[in-house]
Order: C-alpha cells, then structure tokens, then sequence
C-alpha cells in the first residue's frame, strides 16, 4: 500500500481553492501510484475558521465542495478534513472518500482549548473513534485508524483505535509553529507507538495564517517508533510512503531538521510571506532607521515577497547620526530595494511651533521624541494609502514587553514582524542571516542600539540590558514564573520588578498594536489575554 501525504497551504474561507488543490493533489497521487492521499486537519476551510465556524452558510459551502470531491476524485482512497454540522453538533471531522462514495467520517474527540486554540468554543466532540478498511491491491485488507491532530496528543484515542483493530494510524494536523515544537510531537507519536505498537502518519499542514504560521514538516514513524519519512519544513509537498509486511517502510523523504534560528527564521518569512500574498497586498514598506529591528525586518520582507515588493524609506532628523544613513544606504544598495529618504526635521518643526503657545513654560520629555515617531508613522501610512502596500511594523517582542514604543508612531502599520522575537533573538537571526548572504552592515549588528530621539539617546538608559529584560520576560510571560520565583532564581529585584511592572502598565498598547507571527510557546496574541485595568501584582 502506498500512502501519499499532502502538506499543503490551504487559505482560510477559500473552499472552492482549497477543494481545486485537493482534487489536484489527489491527481497527481493516483497517477503516481498512491493507493491513499491524506490531507491535513481541516484541509477544505482551512485552520482555524474562527468565528467563520459560527455561520450556518459556512457549512453549506464546505459540504458542496465535499459533494465535489465524492464526485470528482476517482482511484484513489482520500481523506479529507471539514467541519461538520450534524443535528445540533458541530464537529472537526474528517471524512474518507473512495470511488464516488463516504466510506467512513470521523468526528475528534480531544477538542485543544488552551494556548491559540479554542475548539470548545465552536466544536463538540466525538464519541467514536474511527477504524476503516482498506482493500489492497492483492485482495487483503488494512485496518486504518484515523485520529485528528490534539487527539494523538492524549492515550486514550490512539488505544481505542488499536483495539478496534487498527494496523495503522494516520493523523491529519494543523499544528502550528513555536520554537522546539518539533521535538514534542515526535516524542508524543513516540509514546503513541510505544503503547499502541501501530505505526503512525502525522500530515501536517503549512503556510501562514494571521499570527500563527504551520510549518508543515510531517513525518511518518515505525513500528519502532523509528522516523521512515521526514518531510521538509515550511514548504508545500507531496510525499509518498510505502506500508507492507505490516509496517512501515524507510522511505526517500529523509528532511535534515533545521537549526532552530534558521527555523525561526523560515517561520518569520513564511508569516510575511503568506500574510501579504493570501490578503493581496502588492508588497510593503518600512521604515528604515539604520537600527538593527528594522534592518532585519528588511531582511525578511525581501526574502518573503522579493526586493521588487519592498519599500524602504529613511526618515532622518536632527537627531540621526551619520552612521544611522551611510548604513541604510548601504543595507539597501546591498538589496536593491527602492529607497526613499524623507526629512522630518522641517515637519518635526512646525509641529513645535504649532503647540508652542499650548507648551510654554514645560521642559521637553517624551512629549517630543514620540512627535518624531508618530510624523514617521503618518508618512509610511500615506506611503501606504498612495501605494497600497503594507507598513510592516519592527517592534520586538522585548519592546512590546515594556512598552517601549510610540502608540500611532512607530506602531503604526499592518504587520509586526519581531512581535514575538526577543531581542537577543533579533541579534542571532541577524546574524544567521548574514551566513547565508552578508545583507546587513556589521556596524548595525554592533552598535548599542538607540531609538536616536533625543540626544546621544542609548536604549540601555532606559531599559535593563536585553540579557536580562528577556531572560525575565521568558520567565514572566512564556512560564508563569511570579515576581519572586524569577528573584529566586537569581535576577535582581530591582529589574524583576521594573520588567514585570512596565508589563503590566503597558498592557493597553499590546491590546493597540499590530498582530505578528507567533514563534515562542507564548505570543503576545490569541494566548495572551490580560486585563489592562489590573492591580494584580505578583
Ligand atoms: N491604561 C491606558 N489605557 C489607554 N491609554 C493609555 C493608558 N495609559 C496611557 N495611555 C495613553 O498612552 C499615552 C502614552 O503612550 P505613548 O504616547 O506611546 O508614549 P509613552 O509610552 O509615554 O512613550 C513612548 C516610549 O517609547 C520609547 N520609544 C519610542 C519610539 C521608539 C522606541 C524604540 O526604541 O523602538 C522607543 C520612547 O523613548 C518612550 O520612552 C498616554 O499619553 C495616554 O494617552
Ligand atoms: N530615521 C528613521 N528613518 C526611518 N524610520 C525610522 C527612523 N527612526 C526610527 N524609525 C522607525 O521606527 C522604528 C523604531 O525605531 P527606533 O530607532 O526608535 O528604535 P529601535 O527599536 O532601535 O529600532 P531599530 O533597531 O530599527 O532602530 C524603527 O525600527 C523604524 O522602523
């Protein structure tokens, strides 16, 4: 028997696309000999509908395309994922489809409720797990155990499956990326194989969806819980896998893992990539300041869309030093992107003198320098409306942590590309990408970062060095540590409770701010929900 998988981009809400790649991969499978195509979770609306899942008409649709595929796809057993509504149910189902009828739908069983997801909130789950047979070419017949995505994640579905009979276990997912995410499934399909002893075929989907991006990389494991495919990450492909003698067979699909910089890295292209094409965006634009945010937020945006959709513009002020506009000259000759530099002196000027009579008798603060950043964001938005291409943002996550931006300033923008990159993280993916090829100057890797709005203006006067605001904003944020756990482990109290204040006061800019690509177990995004009005200290 042999087994294709297709991880595949589907597109949200696209379910007459999303069924024509369907229809196409099943072609393509059949013509090369597979016996099986098996397609990601929820592969015909693609993952997750959100809200989209509340909507009657919605169903309608999806179970159209299903009539299609019963109708169009021909030789070939497939399964394919939907959502189901049935009675006064919805469910995450998956139906397989052979020679023009259903022979068998599952319903998931393990809803995921915490971090991005929120299953519980649309689906209800299955009571039944689902074996169903498979006619081989030589007369006998394979048991099929077919589970969905959070469902291998627990024994119980896995173990009902095998004791209904199961020889195989397939796995439709949509499991997004975070950092090290990886390593957890295969040791979690381990722990399945180890119990059940049956073979299993994770397909997981890729592409870029909002925050979240999929980074596809399915595999498939033996008996011996020994990996016989490994399937490339965050690209699209069509895999095929051979089962006899009741198991697995190696195959040639044998994907070296990435590093996880470069994973990282791949991560935060496909999240640009994907967000701009599949929202039809003709490129985007970004303010380049000569600082080491917005260089590699640069970086990525040409890997993503190609130096022909992008845009960089330097906005020099008093403040600018030299150096700030020989490197971005540099970094964008090194590209060929299109450039622009606009001053924002004369503009920065008139505004003084228009609130001059208002401001008489005040000391300048950071009244002025957050006028800078907002006439620099007002003229990438015009850009923006005149162009129509999207303003990426460059905060890191390390600055939406403390607050460390302009509302309507430098937040203006579409899409935050570092959202959820550590600062430190900013340092080694711009290095990393420098392996590849040498596109930003070392001197923006090397200099102390500034924000370069008032004078000889260092981030460090006003922030704990970046080692340690993220060491305690990991701790914070992604573990749940408390105040004093984080003290306990050795951090200064004093910057324990700077980070964890700034944090706290600063949630009403988050709450403001762009989304951007998820690559931690915890983003400042569907996983982060705390009140702003909060006197919880602790
Ligand atoms: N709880 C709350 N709910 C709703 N709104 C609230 C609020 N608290 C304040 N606000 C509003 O927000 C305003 C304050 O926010 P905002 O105007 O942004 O200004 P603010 O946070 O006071 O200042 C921006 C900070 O970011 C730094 N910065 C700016 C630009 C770039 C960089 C960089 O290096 O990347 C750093 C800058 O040096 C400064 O320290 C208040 O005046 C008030 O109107
Ligand atoms: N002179 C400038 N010209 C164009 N854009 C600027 C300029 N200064 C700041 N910006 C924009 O505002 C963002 C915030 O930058 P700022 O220099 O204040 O802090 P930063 O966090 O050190 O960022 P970076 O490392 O990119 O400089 C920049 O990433 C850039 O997009």
């Amino acid at each position: 028997m042999k087994i294709a998988i297709a991880q595949f981009n589907s597109i949200v809400g696209d379910l007459q696309g999303n069924t024509d790649k369907v229809i196409a991969l099943a072609t393509e499978a059949t013509q090369a000999g597979a016996d099986i195509l098996l397609t990601p979770e929820l592969a015909i609306c693609g993952y997750p509908p959100e809200d989209l899942l509340l909507r009657p008409s919605f169903y309608q649709g999806v179970k159209e395309q299903i009539g299609r595929l019963i109708d169009t796809v021909d030789g070939i057993t497939l399964i394919v994922g939907h959502p189901e509504w049935s009675g006064e149910e919805r469910y995450n189902a998956a139906t397989v489809i052979r020679d023009g009828r259903v022979l068998a739908r599952y319903q998931k069983m393990v809803l995921p409720n915490n971090e991005v997801f929120d299953e519980c909130r649309y689906f209800s789950p299955g009571i039944s797990p689902c074996v169903f047979e498979h006619k081989n070419r030589d007369g006998s017949t394979t048991q099929i155990g077919l589970l969905i995505c959070e469902d291998i994640w627990w024994v119980d579905p896995a173990s009902e499956a095998a004791e209904m009979g199961a020889e195989l276990i397939l796995v439709p997912n949509a499991s997004p990326f975070h950092m090290n995410k990886q390593g957890v499934r295969q040791n979690i399909i381990q722990q399945r194989i180890e119990e059940t002893g049956l073979p299993i075929i994770y397909c997981n989907m890729v592409g870029g969806q909002d925050e979240l991006v999929f980074d596809g990389a399915s595999f498939a494991m033996n008996k011996q819980g020994k990996a016989v495919a490994q399937l490339p990450a965050f690209r699209e492909e069509l895999a095929f896998i051979e089962y006899s003698n009741n198991d697995l067979v190696p195959s040639i699909h044998q994907c070296e893992p990435l590093s996880e910089v470069a994973s990282v890295y791949e991560a935060l292209v496909l999240g640009v990539k994907d967000y701009i094409g599949k929202n039809r965006f003709p490129g985007a634009i970004i303010g380049l300041s000569g600082g080491i945010d917005s260089a590699l937020t640069l970086a990525i945006a040409v890997d993503a869309l190609g130096a022909d959709k992008v845009r960089a513009v330097m906005m020099p002020s008093q403040y600018t030093a030299d150096i700030s506009l020989a490197d971005s000259r540099d970094m964008v000759g090194r590209l060929g992107v299109q450039y622009d530099e606009i001053a924002i002196k004369p503009i920065f000027d008139e505004f003084l003198s228009a609130l001059a009579p208002q401001f008489v008798g005040l000391s300048p603060d950071t009244t002025e320098e957050n006028l800078q950043a907002r006439i620099r964001g007002t003229l990438l938005m015009a850009l923006s409306n005149k162009t129509g291409r999207l303003v990426l943002t460059t905060g890191n996550k390390s600055e939406m942590t403390t607050g460390y931006a302009t509302l309507y300033g430098d937040m203006a923008g579409g899409f935050a590309v570092l959202k959820d990159v550590a600062k430190t993280l900013v340092y080694k993916l711009s290095n990393y990408r420098n392996t590849i090829s040498n596109i930003i100057p070392e001197r923006i890797i090397i200099r102390p970062p500034t924000a370069e709005l008032r004078p000889d203006q260092l981030d460090q006067d006003s922030l704990p060095p970046y080692d340690i605001l993220d060491a305690i904003m990991e701790r914070y944020v992604e573990l749940n540590q408390s105040q004093q756990e984080i003290i306990a482990a050795g951090f200064n109290t004093a910057d324990v409770l700077r980070v964890t204040r700034l944090l706290k006061i600063n949630e009403y800019k988050r709450r403001q701010a762009a989304i951007g690509v998820r690559i931690t177990p915890r983003g400042f995004g569907k996983d982060w929900r705390y009140p702003i009005t909060n006197r919880y200290d602790g």
